[in-house]
């Protein structure tokens, strides 16, 4: 039997941080697999969990959902056949509908010895609102969808209480059942943090589980069995076509695009349509200053498309590789190891790529 853990996210909200604090802390010992679907032209989280001797299977496609579906569950049935794994750990494309990659995963439930053990999405606390706000049908869904909600970015400054409160009440706008961590995730142990998303236990529950149920005054165990369990819906319950679709509200004209045969029009976005990536593998050499000033243009110059993350390794004059991850408001520039060739991702929404490599000078 291979468990199934699905973490997804937006763009940059910290799955890749959280499932390698997982896989250190939680996962030790298994064995585990991670399955990575990249949005992008380059799959820029491959290399270093590559090198900590995980077994990637990148998906590099435009249309993601439908890709999910098609190359997706041939990838999971032959990681499963090849090395049967204890542990799956699926990293959907950031901006990828979670219920897709659940269905994905249950359409080869029959096939294979799997069980769907979690569901979890990473949010930026920073950016709930805003993003939900301008990209709600691809985030919410993310949300809705969650057994469990890890808030990330709760340390730092940003995150005031109120505005930690604050997505909490949005998320459970759209989700009333899953755990939501609100604590900055280093203060928790990865056995923590998965406990959390395999039993998702609300207090209620526990309470319920005590010795003297305190409803009902009686003992759970031996003969006194209440039905005080509320069981966790997980939204499973579309699945009409197999193309991995919601096609609930829409009629089937006779549009077809993304090779499923379905129609996706009626305000139903694929990601691509609204999200784009830029890539460029590159030999420039950057300074540290020429990094953080393009990065600070990204942030403010609104010219440049919305920008929602960047990410990249290139070198720098003296030998030394820069490696950069940037959100909206925040870059994180370091030092690292060479790569084979440096590389530049920048996804947004209505980007102007001509502008993107004057920017960076390429
Ligand atoms: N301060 C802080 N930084 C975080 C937290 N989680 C992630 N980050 C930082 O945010 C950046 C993006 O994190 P990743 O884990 O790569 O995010 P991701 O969701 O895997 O990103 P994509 O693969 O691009 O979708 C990195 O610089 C992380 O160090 C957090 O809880 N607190």
């Amino acid at each position: 039997m291979t468990k199934i853990d699905i973490f997804s996210g937006f763009l940059g909200a910290g799955k890749t941080t959280l499932i390698k604090k997982l896989l250190t802390e939680a996962y030790k010992g298994e064995q585990v697999v991670l399955i990575e679907n990249e949005f992008g032209e380059i799959g820029i989280d491959g290399g270093f969990l590559k090198e900590a001797g995980i077994e990637i299977r990148e998906m590099n496609s435009g249309c993601i959902c439908c890709s999910l579906v098609g190359d997706f569950g041939e990838a999971l049935k032959e990681v499963i056949q090849k090395y049967s794994p204890d542990r799956i750990i699926i990293e959907p494309s950031g901006v990828g509908k979670l219920s897709d990659v659940i269905k994905a995963v249950q359409k080869v439930e029959g096939e294979v010895d799997i069980k769907l053990n979690s569901f979890t999405t990473v949010v930026d606390v920073t950016k709930c609102k805003m993003y939900m706000k301008n990209f709600g049908e691809f985030f919410s869904n993310q949300i809705e969808y969650a057994g469990t909600v890890i808030l990330s970015r709760t340390d730092t400054p940003k995150a005031t209480d109120d505005k930690v409160q604050a997505a909490v009440e949005l998320i459970r706008s759209l989700n009333q059942t899953a755990a939501v961590i609100t604590t900055p995730v280093e203060q928790l142990s990865g056995a923590k943090i998965l406990d959390i998303m395999e039993n998702n236990r609300s207090l209620e529950k526990e309470l319920m589980e005590e010795e003297t149920c305190p409803v009902c005054g009686g003992h759970h165990h031996d003969h006194h069995h209440h039905d005080h369990e509320h069981e966790h819906h997980h939204h499973h319950d579309h699945e009409e076509c197999g193309c991995g679709h919601d096609h609930e509200h829409h009629h089937h004209h006779d549009h077809e695009e993304c090779g499923c045969g379905h129609d996706h029009h009626h305000g139903h976005h694929h990601a691509d349509e609204v999200f784009t990536s830029w890539g460029r593998e590159t030999v420039k050499s950057f300074s540290r200053e020429e990094i953080e000033q393009i990065l600070n243009t990204l942030s403010t110059d609104e010219s440049y498309g919305m920008i929602l993350r960047a990410k990249g390794m290139v070198s720098s004059e003296n030998g030394e590789w820069i490696y950069f991850d940037m959100v909206p408001g925040e870059a994180d520039i370091r030092t690292g190891s060479p790569d084979y060739t440096g590389r530049l991702c920048v996804i947004g929404s209505k980007i102007d790529e001509t502008k993107l490599a004057e920017l960076f000078g390429i």
